[in-house]
């Protein structure tokens, strides 16, 4: 086989959330596992997710940008004390990029009545857009990817021998954070342009949509040097894990190394991320005995301590 053919796995979840007889669930296990462990990313079906949600997201996700500039700004998740709303292309440059990256995008997060914990906990900003147009179907999904990045962490627990009891504690009061984003067509005389570019997931299980036939992630194979493009079907969900699952498993799940470049269209490209990284108090399921005891808010306030301010006593809570 020409390493032009390597694709990434698919599993087929239905064996573990619906198993239909003896051995389903430990197939999809070790499956997830294998990917996990090779690639750091699959692709799925069987996951649940009604077609009608996925649609009435995407839907919902182009009637937002098409907001005129000036309305998003007032969003901006800058001027948010819990980082949520609207990230205007070209905000995002990681180390070395030639070019900031390309895409836009809006941040939801739990559905808290007040801010605590430095913004980690509290409320969305929703835009003034109908609720039936906008709230309702994204909230409806971000609760049903929100089920599926448990259903994933669960299943890693299980690949490494660990209980699914475990999540009791790491799923008390979780960090799941939706992120939708839009890549304008790329702009072909830009070659340092990226919609993203390179970079790890720095947190838990990534659940990604891709509007079907708008390919354009690629996932770096350490082993073969080589972008692999993922593609972007109907119905199938990409998953990976990000440096928290590296790391906290041992090396024994990679998190691996990807960008977008929207250059296979001369249109925009929706898709939407929900990153499950746990509750913010939490240590590590994937190794209970690790000594470190590192939290999850640890982790977070690390990655993002360089761009905003986190108060004291929640430094000190979580342990940095
Ligand atoms: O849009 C995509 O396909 C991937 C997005 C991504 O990697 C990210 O937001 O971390
Ligand atoms: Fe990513």
């Amino acid at each position: 086989m020409s390493t032009d053919e390597v694709t990434l796995p698919l599993v087929d979840l239905s064996g573990y959330i619906n198993p239909q007889k003896p051995g389903d669930k430990e197939r999809v296990i070790a499956e997830v596992r294998d990917a996990c462990a090779q690639y750091g990313f699959f692709q799925t079906t069987g996951h649940g997710i009604p077609m009608s949600q996925q649609k009435g997201l995407l839907k919902s996700i182009e009637t937002l940008f098409k907001m005129p500039l000036e309305e998003k700004r007032k969003l901006s998740f800058l001027n948010n004390p819990c980082r949520r709303g609207y990230e205007e292309s070209g905000a995002s440059l990681r180390d070395g990029d030639a070019l900031p990256d390309s895409k836009e995008a809006f941040y939801i997060g739990r559905e808290d009545p007040v801010v605590e914990h430095s913004g980690f906990y509290g409320p969305n900003v929703w835009p003034p857009l109908p609720k039936e147009e906008f709230h309702d179907p994204i909230w409806e999904y971000y609760q049903a990817t929100h089920k599926l990045g448990e259903i994933i962490w669960e299943i890693l627990l299980l690949g490494l021998g660990h209980p699914i009891s475990l999540m009791e504690e790491f799923a008390k009061r979780p960090m799941v954070v939706m992120k939708m984003i839009r890549y304008p067509p790329q702009a072909k005389d830009l070659p340092g342009q990226f919609g993203v570019g390179p970079h790890k997931d720095f947190g838990g299980v990534t659940v990604l949509l891709q509007e079907a036939g708008k390919h354009g992630l690629q996932v770096w194979h350490e082993g073969l040097e080589k972008w692999l493009p993922v593609k972007a079907m109907e119905d199938v969900y990409v998953i990976n894990c990000g440096d928290m699952i590296g790391k906290w498993s041992g090396g024994r799940y990679k998190s691996a190394k990807h960008q977008v470049i929207n250059a296979a269209s001369d249109e925009p490209r929706l898709s939407c991320a929900t990153f499950f990284h746990g509750d913010l108090f939490a240590t590590n399921p994937l190794d209970p005995s690790d000594p470190e005891r590192e939290t999850v808010g640890a982790l977070l306030v690390k990655r993002f301590r360089n761009q905003f301010s986190f108060d004291k006593e929640l430094i000190a809570a979580v342990g940095v």
